[in-house]
């Protein structure tokens, strides 16, 4: 696949014409390339509710961060680095670049188009998308939206099994290629922005967007939620999430799914020998982007034991607090096969809903080929921990 790839082997270079080019026509990015620049921006044009939804603790948020400081890239010379290849293997395919979108829900308060924004500027470019159970659009729309181009499906694991069970089976049958089960968020953090604002979006019927859709919600309901949304909003309040639940149950969706199922919101080593234990296929290192424990570890320090725990048995991916090419870089040098790229496609969103999410995603893409090329690699999917150094 990756040599029929719409990111060419120079894209970098490419990108960085195209944009020169149209300086001279006096034109410049309106979508702000640093990343803490194109957050501001992004923050001014959020209201205030979905700026603080979107934030997190600030004190995981920023060891997610300091935690990539702390690792430096040592670039290697005089290694011809003319052709380079972006694309990652993982459960059977090949991703034509590093990382997937991560699986971020309620996008309605940023922007009305929501998730068909953000998949349809990923498949323009053949970004892979994880699409979030509590998303606004509903699955089968995404994944209309997202044609070949690879999509996962992340579960919220419902109170209501049979519920459960429904979502999984209609993203099997809308051909999602593999199911990812969030477990760091059985209830919601403790989030003192929304609390202090007094917001939780989903009372406002955001991100029901997969609940309102499916037969197994509705026939729990009194009334048609088109007739009755607040009957609606009550119900997924009440099942939405399930913090009974246990290892054991994950035999329970082996039975609903043929799809290879990955656990989302792993830390600790122990944790992803037991994940292993149970038979799934892969591991997501993450922090949920400082949104759930206050004080937690930051994602990337917990990443090498893992990494060291699973032994190559099963892909081990990485979320939380990647900014820039360079963070994707140094989390596949550290064994994460891929990684999900959050909250800088939301910001995109913001600013100019699919051209805004499209003008981020080329960045990075542009980043990732010029810092793969400087460093002296040509692959990806080759990087070892000896690409880098670690802070004394
Ligand atoms: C606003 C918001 C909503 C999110 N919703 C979900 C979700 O529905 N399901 C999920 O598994 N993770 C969700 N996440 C967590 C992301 O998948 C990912 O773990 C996190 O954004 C990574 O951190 P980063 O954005 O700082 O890099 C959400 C994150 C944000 C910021
Ligand atoms: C049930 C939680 C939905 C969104 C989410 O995961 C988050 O806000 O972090």
């Amino acid at each position: 696949m990756s040599d029929t790839f719409h990111v060419s082997r120079s894209y970098g270079f490419e990108r960085q014409l195209q944009v020169y080019m149209a300086g001279l026509q006096g034109q410049r990015p309106t979508i702000a390339v640093n990343p803490e620049a194109l957050e501001q921006q992004a923050s001014a044009a959020m209201t205030p509710e979905a700026q603080g939804y979107l934030g997190g603790m600030g004190s995981s948020m920023r060891a997610n961060r300091e935690a990539f400081q702390r690792w430096q890239i040592v670039p290697r010379m005089l290694r011809d680095v003319s052709q380079r290849d972006l694309s990652v293997e993982i459960l059977g395919t090949r991703l034509p670049v590093p990382f997937l979108l991560a699986p971020i829900g309620v996008l309605s308060i940023i922007h009305p188009e929501a998730e068909l924004a953000v998949a349809r500027a990923a498949k323009a470019l053949e970004i892979p998308m994880l699409l979030s159970t509590a998303s606004s659009k509903n699955m089968e729309e995404v994944a209309s939206a997202m044609g070949e181009t690879p999509h996962w499906f992340q579960l919220y694991w419902s109170k209501d099994f049979d519920l459960t069970a429904s979502l999984v089976q209609r993203a099997e049958q809308a051909g999602y290629q593999a199911i990812v089960v969030t477990l760091d968020t059985t209830l919601l953090g403790w989030r003192d922005q929304d609390i202090q604002n007094a917001y939780l979006p989903f009372l406002l019927g955001q991100g029901l967007g997969n609940y309102v859709s499916d037969p197994v919600f509705r026939r729990a309901l009194p009334d048609p939620p088109e007739e009755n949304p607040f009957a609606a909003v009550r119900h997924f309040v009440n099942i939405f999430t399930n913090p009974a639940l246990t290892w054991n149950d994950l035999a329970f969706l082996r039975q609903h799914t043929k799809l290879p199922i990955l656990l989302k919101g792993i830390l600790h080593p122990d944790d992803a020998r037991r994940a292993l234990d149970s038979g799934i296929e892969g591991i997501v290192v993450s922090n949920h982007g400082g949104r759930q424990v206050d004080g937690a570890q930051a994602a990337l320090d917990a990443l090498p034991r893992v990494v060291d725990a699973v032994k190559g048995q099963v892909p081990v991916l990485f979320d939380s607090g990647i900014r820039r090419a360079s963070d994707i870089f140094k989390a596949l040098a550290l064994g994460a096969r891929a990684v999900l790229l959050g909250r800088p496609y939301v910001w995109g969103l913001a600013q100019g809903g699919e051209d805004g999410v499209s003008e981020v995603l080329q960045n990075f893409l542009a980043d990732l080929d010029l810092t793969l090329a400087l460093s002296g690699h040509t692959s990806y999917s080759a990087l070892t921990r000896d690409a880098l150094v670690r802070e004394p």
